[in-house]
């Protein structure tokens, strides 16, 4: 139509495409059907053991589905290359207590990506590592040796190189198990910020039914097997270009009330 602008923020990004995976003779998830949209926001819910962690392992490539076929933005993953357009925090990562980075450098780390190896970090970058060690409670921590912290501090460390980056799609596995709840409020802020503002497109493994309920709703949109996908898009599909321009008016609003500002 002439005049009309297509803004297509709507591509799917993930599909799982009869999906079904067994460990031995063991079947853990079994055709499972479900595609992610750019900006969609997902809560993966269900009980210990239904395939949380095993779906999140095939999407990031580190086991392959028995059966089915798994795209990333629109590419066969067997040929997806494009990795630092994903970020993965694992559920648990232990680290090396000999491991000589700071914290700062840890989280510096996620932006030297394969690409941007030999650039140098920008005043922009450095705004971005802040904001992201400010949200997970870090800041006067930067200087110290990650390897000396505890559980709950590295955790913490892992996330903001994780948001640092702002990797179009964030996978999270359990993210805020172990950390305090002052830096899971930082963090829940900071996260719903990038998804709203920034069109981040996020995958969340959850227990935190709270917080899943109060932000994706009280209904998942699709299961299977005990697996239950709580869905939020960031806008209805007609008003893309809306969200887009009620950005800048909105960031720094919802950056100070979070209290990230
Ligand atoms: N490497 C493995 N070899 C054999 N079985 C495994 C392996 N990893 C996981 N399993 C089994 O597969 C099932 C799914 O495990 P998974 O870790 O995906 O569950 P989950 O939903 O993430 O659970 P939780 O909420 O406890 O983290 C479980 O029964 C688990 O015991």
């Amino acid at each position: 139509m002439p005049g009309t602008k297509t803004v297509n923020c709507h591509n799917n990004i993930v599909e799982f495409d009869d999906i079904s995976f067994s460990y031995g003779t063991k079947q853990v998830i079994k055709k499972l059907n479900f595609h992610v949209l750019e900006r969609d926001f997902i809560g993966l819910i269900g009980s210990n053991g239904v395939g949380k962690t095993t779906l999140l392992r095939m999407l990031v490539g580190l086991i392959k589905p028995t059966e089915g076929d798994i795209r990333l933005f629109g590419e066969p993953i067997r040929q997806f290359r494009d990795w630092e357009r994903i970020g993965y925090v694992p559920q648990k990562n232990s680290l090396n207590p000999l491991f000589p980075a700071t914290v700062r450098e840890v989280v510096l780390s996620g932006l030297y990506t394969k690409k941007k190896l030999y650039r140098r970090l920008t005043k922009e970058d450095m705004r971005r590592c802040d904001d992201a060690m400010e949200a997970m409670r870090i800041t006067d921590l930067a200087k110290r040796k990650i390897g000396e912290l505890s559980g709950g501090q590295q955790q913490r460390v892992f996330l903001a190189r994780a948001i640092a980056n702002s990797p179009e799609l964030l996978i999270l596995d359990e993210p805020t198990v172990g950390i305090d709840a002052e830096s899971q409020a930082g963090f829940f802020n900071m996260i719903r910020h990038m998804h709203l503002h920034h069109h981040m497109t996020f995958i969340m493994v959850s227990h935190d039914m709270e917080m899943m309920r109060a932000y994706l709703g009280s209904e998942p949109v699709a299961s299977s097997g005990g697996l239950k996908f709580y869905v939020k898009h960031t806008h209805e599909p007609e008003n893309c270009e809306e969200t887009d321009l009620a950005h800048s008016t909105s960031t720094s609003k919802e950056l100070e009330l979070s209290g990230i500002k």
